[in-house]
């Protein structure tokens, strides 16, 4: 198969690397789901198209098991007959649709073209046709990709699918390594500049790219393949908001004033805990007290879950109508701290090492900072202002590491942490159906620290 060969022959070891895992798992959701109820969202653009030519790969190695044992590897094995969803929308680019028009008659691809936006359509789809899994060419970089992983279910609020990113680790340089590598056809929009593509009214090309010409009238552009430094892909693409915000307030930049002339604030606080109802949330109190003092008035207080989309949604709602929103809670380096992608969510970036606030922790917690990159110092890329703080709250960074193994090795158990003041003893629960069980994790943690760590808890 040309593209297996391709790679294979080709002295790109990088590249080699991530084309055998984004193929492995291409065939591991071809062995889960079957195939009609598999779809590939596919649009024309770079990564789609990456992600298109894995497809036939994937297939091809997936059919070639079962099928090569009885000798009838067809030629049109070569191509992968899969149901595919473009969303068309009258704001894209001509050459996007007839490339993705002419690609889908030439691989044999099942389109299907959707004229609704991204969530109606797919309610749509999926009460016309059962869909257990969609494909995405979805990469780290990208704003929405915060938070996922290889297989993630579709968010909370959207019809119930598995979103299969096969190319989630891939980087700018990988993708244009493979399409030139393989030498497969892309969109016309990436030779005249054009890194990253959205809408006409929202996408130009990259300036970056841009060639100085004295004698041109007009602006000449270099190939996409020719941007040396892939974190400026996306700078041919509007910003949605260019508003500033800091690791636990949101400043909208906007005026809003009440009738009464205040500012009006709202609070965000996260945390499982809090509606488990095993842990108080005064953190809030004194902060409403503290804004009332200087004339503030707190319109609303909410209390969100653990979850990235639920953050979002919420700091996406509160946003528009508020001068400030401060976020409390979900901050720290655990699994479960989500609040900083939930910012990054909802204001359309990615999170990324912030190299002055990597440099403040690292003061603050010195040696107890581990590996090359600090988790913790991943921030909302490019709307982030780190505000001088005496004291800043960075808890749980050693005791995080073993909380984390034991919840890998508890699935069925909620593990959680808190403190309850800023010097006060760091209390965990455990939250689960069997009390063996939990015994048992309580047991584990206990051992991981010296004799005397830990005081007996409430077991309830
Ligand atoms: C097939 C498909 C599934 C999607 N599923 C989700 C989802 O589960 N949750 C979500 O927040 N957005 C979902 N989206 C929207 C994407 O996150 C994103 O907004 C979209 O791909 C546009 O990206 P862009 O702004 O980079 O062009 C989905 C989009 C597509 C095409
Ligand atoms: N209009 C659409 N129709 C179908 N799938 C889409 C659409 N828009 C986005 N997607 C899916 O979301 C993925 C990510 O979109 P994104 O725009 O980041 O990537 P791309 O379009 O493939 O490349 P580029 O970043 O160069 O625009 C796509 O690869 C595709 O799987
Ligand atoms: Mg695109």
């Amino acid at each position: 198969m040309e593209i297996d060969r391709a790679v294979g022959e080709s002295s790109d070891r990088r590249l080699q690397t991530k084309y055998r895992n984004a193929v492995y798992v291409i065939q591991r959701a071809f062995a889960l789901y079957e195939f009609e109820q598999v779809a590939f969202s596919f649009n024309g653009g770079k990564d789609s198209t990456v992600l298109l030519h894995l497809l036939r790969a994937g297939y091809y190695l997936h059919k070639g098991k079962s099928e090569c044992f009885q000798g009838n590897l067809s030629d049109s094995m070569l191509n992968c007959p899969i149901r595919t969803i473009y969303f068309e929308s009258p704001s894209a680019f001509p050459e996007i649709n007839s490339f993705t028009y002419e690609t889908a008659t030439v691989y044999n691809l099942q389109l299907e073209t959707i004229r609704l936006d991204f969530k109606s359509g797919l309610e749509a789809l999926l009460r016309e046709k059962p869909t257990k899994a969609i494909f995405l060419g979805t990469r780290i970089g990208d704003p929405n990709a915060v938070g996922q992983e290889q297989f993630s279910p579709s968010s909370i609020g959207w019809p119930p699918f598995m979103r299969v990113n096969p190319i989630l680790d891939w980087s700018y340089r990988d993708v244009w390594a493979f399409i030139l590598t393989c030498k497969v056809k892309y969109c016309s929009l990436y030779d005249q500049g054009y890194t990253s593509i959205g809408s006409i009214y929202d996408t130009v090309p990259n300036a970056l790219l841009s060639i100085v010409d004295s004698s041109s009238t007009t602006e000449i552009f270099k190939p996409a393949y020719m941007l040396s430094d892939g974190r400026s892909e996306r700078a041919g693409r509007m910003k949605k908001l260019p508003l500033k915000c800091d690791t636990a307030c949101l400043n909208n930049g906007v005026t809003n004033v009440s009738q009464s002339g205040s500012f009006i604030a709202s609070i965000i606080v996260v945390g499982d805990e809090i509606l488990f109802g095993t842990a108080e949330d005064k953190l809030s109190a004194v902060l409403c007290k503290k804004l009332n003092a200087i004339g503030w008035q707190v319109t609303r207080m909410t209390v969100v879950q653990n979850d990235i989309d639920c953050v979002a949604a919420q700091v996406e709602q509160q946003k528009s109508t508020n001068y400030m929103v401060f976020l409390l809670g979900g901050l720290g380096p655990m699994h479960s701290d989500v609040s900083l992608a939930g910012v990054a969510k909802a204001f359309g970036v990615r999170l990324a090492p912030d190299e002055e606030f990597e440099e403040y922790l690292r003061l603050l917690i010195g040696k107890h900072c581990t590996g090359d990159r600090n988790e913790m110092a991943l921030l909302p890329e490019g709307i982030t202002e780190l505000m001088q703080h005496s004291k800043l709250p960075v808890p749980l960074v050693e005791t995080a590491q073993t909380i984390s193994k034991l919840c890998l090795e508890f699935p069925d158990i909620y593990i959680g942490c808190q403190r309850k003041s800023r010097v006060g003893p760091l209390v965990i629960t455990f939250v689960g159906k069997d009390k063996t069980r939990i015994e048992l994790a309580a047991e584990k943690l206990s051992n991981s620290f010296p004799a005397g760590a830990f005081s007996g808890g409430d077991c309830g």
